[in-house]
């Protein structure tokens, strides 16, 4: 009998790693040890935005102030890469023995009498059950996903040459980076979404700067199209968007990803979206939590650490609530990336970086623009952020809401010069 099993060896590793230091009996069930760290570290975060930082410069080289012609050895950094994300996953097996947890390399699903483990054919008990097995892409009904021509993120960022052209279809995060990426590196990038703008969920003027970057860098947006049907043919993707035929050499479905359920054979848990929690992550079965991608509550890595910690406390006697409104999001679009947090309130203030005395000294900064949000009693309720490395300065509102700091607060603090984050000073003064 266990303390703790966790299923899915993804982010789930960081509660094994703290209840089995605080002195419980772990084991973590993978079922392939060599993908610890789990999408996050290999087929997602750490590949793209490797890949991401790299096209930036490169964007920056290409702008005409250097002289000589640079281009992408994409073989050389996918090979920096694979070494990246071999001693990471090392690295992760590590502390993981380090912390005295046990390893069992197999398929776990949850039944009624404990942990099934499919391969060994054997049922485990735990008092406590942790599920993290993640997402998978959703394929729209219509298209046929060959992995080769018709490919998810996953083929995508392994890809050794870069195509002369692709098709992304889905405007979410993970097909702004990929058309910013490909289009960055001189492939021909069309980028087809269903509705008449890339996103309904991003303030409309974000939207709009979004869409003139994308532009900028090259991208050909294709709004209000709808694709059918899609299948290869003779190594062309031949596409009925909207009844009309179109053609591409590679088609990179990004219509989102959708929760993993089949761990679950037993009808005391209940799935919809994904399997349902309540806000402390626990399951409708007494002592079973599932985190991360699997509940579909927020598919972020970060948010996924912060859930299984939060879970992992919770089993150590420190029940907290964890906010997830005041969970930062980004998208690393090129040159400016995008960050939001938090909720709109009843007052804002904005700053564009344009005004900033650092505006000219990256490529593209000009789009730029700080928005910030507070509530009736001037306490700051989130904040959207275009600008270069929105993705680090968002971390500045993160500790604000922590903190639950209110504009004056915010205010005392002095921000560097010549720097971005100024507009984040600029903007509070505006209030
Ligand atoms: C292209 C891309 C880019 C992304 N970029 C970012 C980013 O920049 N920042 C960010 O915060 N998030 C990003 N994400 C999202 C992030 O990768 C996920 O939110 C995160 O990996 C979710 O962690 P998880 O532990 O829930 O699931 P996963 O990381 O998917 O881990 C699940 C693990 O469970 C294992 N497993 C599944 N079923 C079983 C079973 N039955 N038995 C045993 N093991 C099982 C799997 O092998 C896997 O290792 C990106 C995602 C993609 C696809
Ligand atoms: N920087 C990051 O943090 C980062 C980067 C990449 C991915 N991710 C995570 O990975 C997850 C998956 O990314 P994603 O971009 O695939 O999802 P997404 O939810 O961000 O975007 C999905 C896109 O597909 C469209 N869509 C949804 N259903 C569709 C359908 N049936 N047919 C056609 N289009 C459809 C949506 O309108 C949207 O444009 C996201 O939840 C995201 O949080 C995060």
């Amino acid at each position: 009998m266990y303390d703790v099993i966790v299923i899915g060896g993804g982010l789930g590793y960081a509660a094994a790693i703290v209840l089995s230091k605080a002195g419980k009996k772990v084991a973590l069930i993978e079922r392939n040890l060599e993908h610890l760290g789990g999408t996050c570290l290999h087929n997602g975060c750490i590949p793209s935005k490797n890949l991401l930082h790299r096209a930036k410069t490169l964007l920056e080289l290409k702008e005409g102030f250097f002289d000589g012609e640079v281009s992408l050895n994409l073989k050389k950094l996918q090979n920096h890469i694979s070494k990246i994300i071999t001693s990471h996953t090392k690295a992760v097996k590590n502390q993981l023995l380090m912390a005295k947890v046990e390893l069992i390399e197999d398929e776990g699903y949850v039944t009624d009498d404990g942990v099934l483990l499919k391969n060994q054919n054997k049922t485990l008990q735990a008092k406590y059950i942790i599920i993290a097995d993640g997402s998978k892409p959703r394929i729209p009904e219509g298209i046929e996903y060959d992995g080769k021509r018709i490919i998810t993120s996953k083929e995508a960022l392994e890809l050794k040459n870069a195509p002369k052209e692709i098709t992304i279809y889905g405007s979410g995060a993970i097909g702004l980076e990929m058309a910013s990426f490909f289009s960055t590196i001189g492939t021909k990038v069309n980028l087809l979404y269903r509705h008449s703008n890339i996103s309904k969920k991003f303030p409309q003027i974000i939207t709009e700067k979004l869409e003139e970057q994308l532009k900028n860098i090259g991208v050909n947006l294709m709004p209000n199209s709808e694709i059918k049907e899609a299948k290869t043919e003779h190594s062309k993707v031949i596409c009925n968007i909207n009844g009309k035929e179109f053609s591409t050499d590679y088609l990179l479905v990004a219509a989102g990803r959708v929760p993993k359920t089949d761990i679950v054979q037993t009808d005391k848990i209940k799935i919809q979206k994904g399997i349902v929690t309540d806000e402390y992550f626990q399951t409708t079965m007494p002592n079973v939590y599932a985190v991360g991608d699997c509940n579909g509550k927020l598919m972020l890595a970060h948010a996924a650490r912060a859930q299984v910690l939060n879970v992992a406390n919770q089993i150590l006697g420190k029940k907290e609530k964890l906010i997830l409104e005041n969970i930062p999001k980004f998208i690393y679009t090129l040159p400016l990336s995008y960050a939001n947090i938090g909720t709109k309130g009843v007052k804002e203030a904005e700053f564009p970086i344009n005004y900033l005395g650092i505006a000219g000294s990256l490529y593209g900064d000009e789009l730029g623009i700080v928005k910030i949000y507070a509530d009736e009693e001037n306490f700051i309720t989130g904040a959207d952020i275009l600008a270069p490395n929105a993705e680090e300065l968002i971390g500045i509102f993160s500790s604000a809401l922590a903190a639950e700091v209110d504009i004056d607060t915010l205010k005392k603090a002095v921000f560097p010069h010549p720097t971005y984050s100024e507009a984040i000073d600029r903007a509070l003064r505006r209030f």
